[in-house]
């Protein structure tokens, strides 16, 4: 069994800050650990909007409190965000995400991150 806390974390290494400004990411669980997902407590900052493409990932991101938006790329829907509301990137769905104030997520990534991954130019995280 692993038990992790998050305060902890929050003053680790698996807090990462993306040099984009839009989001900063606790991973909790990760490729190391073998669970074959990873785990992750998200904000996203008020105000961010931006492309993602997770080309090489499948994601699945619950909103536990905030408000915004997720663009569907794919077919132009706009979907609002609030808490309680869950989005499943099922297709390496392009998806533009707005905050309309700070939104905290739980995100889940398979397969599981390595620790330190922030976007590339696509919006995709690389497979190491
Ligand atoms: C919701 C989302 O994809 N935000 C970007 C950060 C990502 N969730 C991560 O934890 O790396």
């Amino acid at each position: 069994m692993i038990i992790r806390q998050l305060n902890e974390a929050n003053n680790s290494t698996r807090r990462v800050v993306s040099p984009d400004g839009n989001w900063e990411s606790t991973r909790l669980l990760l490729k190391e650990d073998k669970m074959g997902f990873s785990f992750h407590i998200t904000t996203i900052y008020k105000g961010a909007d931006f492309r993602m493409h997770y080309q090489n990932h499948l994601e699945s991101v619950y909103c536990m409190s905030g408000t915004g938006e997720i663009v569907n790329l794919e077919d132009n829907t706009v979907h609002p965000i609030q808490e309680g509301t869950l989005y499943i990137l099922d297709k390496h769905d392009r998806h533009i995400l707005r905050a309309h104030t700070e939104m905290k997520m739980a995100c889940v990534f398979n397969p599981p991150l390595n620790g330190n991954e922030v976007h590339n130019k696509e919006g995709a995280y690389e497979l190491a």
